[in-house]
């Protein structure tokens, strides 16, 4: 079943068209995120579920209620909407304690005191902040501030969280910690959860789905699986992955039923056949399908090393290879490269192959595009 479902919502700031018509299924239960660059209408799509902006046109339902309807004008405002929410800026209110900020929801909701109580002692218990209860926001260092907002969908239970970069103010260690503790808290609330971010490593480690826009269109939706190893076009392959993916010109030939791809005087024979007549093509491959090789070897390239980068478990290598940048990834640290001239070779099982004007990814014959790995 769907919790939240968006159908022809679009969004105008006067002749600025944000949001073309959008639709958009969100599945209960589920840890959705809304990635993109930015301006691409994240934060805005975020709003309208939220209510705390009015879309131009479309329907909005949430659990199967009717939130909003363009065409006769219903209009349920945020705060009868049932959500909880997390931005950026923490949105504490500086002048009440811990223990309002989290339970001041359910004060208005006139909640028993006892239940009230209850809530708050459980909630702070989670976000490990006992103890904690008469501080103001500004005795808090940022990640406090960030749990007592978590603390605060805690204590709520709503079924549906919407979250907007939430984890964009923190320092680097907090920011993996944060993540972990906003999947465990949409996980144990069983919410549906809709997060935005620009970040595509948060989409990756967090999502059960994720939906890449662009221009407030939606460009791809999908598992972080899906996502990575079967991008449906170059706009999304480039935009996820660091290092970013590599892309060549190269040329295809259906021969006797094979796909041999030709990239300069290199060619490479598929272990699949793509769907679509021989031609120019773009090819990509993610930075850790190539292997280094100090000699000629079958599917490779010739290319120098320009740049040695070890990260501690991995090694980014900056290479050329005739004339183009192409970035290859080592599963091990390495501080030099023992020769300059190497042959780069490309896994025929990981090239991902794309029409050129189009830029969308070519399917294989077997009606699906490629299988890699296991999911
Ligand atoms: N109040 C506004 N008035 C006019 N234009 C707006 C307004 N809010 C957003 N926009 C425009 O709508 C588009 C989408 O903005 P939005 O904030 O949703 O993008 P975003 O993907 O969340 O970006 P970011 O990651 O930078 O927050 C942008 O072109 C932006 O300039």
């Amino acid at each position: 079943m769907n919790e939240v479902s968006l159908k022809g919502i679009t969004k105008s700031y006067g002749a600025h068209l944000a949001i073309p018509p959008l639709d958009l299924d969100i599945p209960k239960g589920k840890f959705v995120t809304l990635l993109g660059p930015s301006g691409c209408g994240k934060t805005t799509t975020l709003r309208i579920i939220a209510g705390l902006e009015q879309p131009s046109d479309g329907e909005l339902t949430l659990a199967g209620k009717t939130v909003f309807s363009g065409r006769d004008s219903h209009f349920v405002p945020p705060e009868k909407r049932g959500l909880g929410f997390i931005f950026q800026s923490y949105a504490l209110w500086p002048n009440m304690k811990v223990d309002r900020n989290v339970t001041l929801a359910l004060q208005q909701a006139r909640k028993p005191k006892q239940e009230i109580a209850e809530r708050l002692a459980e909630a702070l218990k989670k976000v490990q902040l006992e103890g904690y209860q008469e501080r103001f926001p500004s005795e808090l260092s940022g990640g406090q501030q960030q749990r007592v907002a978590v603390a605060r969908l805690i204590a709520a239970r709503n079924s549906i969280l919407l979250m907007d970069e939430p984890l964009s103010n923190l320092d680097a260690v907090l920011r993996t910690e944060m993540r972990t503790e906003l999947k465990r808290l949409s996980r144990d609330l069983g919410a549906t959860t809709i997060y935005v971010t620009h970040d595509q490593v948060e989409a990756l480690t967090m999502s059960d789905i994720i939906v890449v826009m662009k221009d407030g269109v939606i460009q791809q939706m999908g598992s972080p699986y899906e996502i990575y190893h079967q991008p449906s076009n170059l706009f999304v392959a480039e935009f996820i992955g660091d290092p970013r993916i590599n892309l060549f010109d190269g040329h295809l030939d259906q021969r006797d039923g094979r796909s041999v791809l030709r990239i300069d005087e290199t060619e490479i024979v598929l272990p699949y056949t793509v769907a679509r007549p021989s031609g120019a093509v773009r090819l990509a491959i993610r930075p850790e399908r190539l292997t280094l090789h100090d000699g000629p070897a079958p599917n490779s390239l010739p290319a120098e090393v320009d740049v040695v980068q070890p990260t501690g478990s991995q090694t980014i290598l900056s290479l050329t290879s005739r004339g183009h940048a192409v970035t290859a990834l080592i599963p091990r640290f390495v501080e030099r490269w023992p020769t300059r001239k190497v042959w780069l070779e490309l896994d025929p099982a990981h090239i991902m192959v794309f029409d050129p004007q189009s830029g969308r990814l070519s399917e294989t014959t077997n009606g699906a595009v490629r299988q890699v790995d296991a999911a």
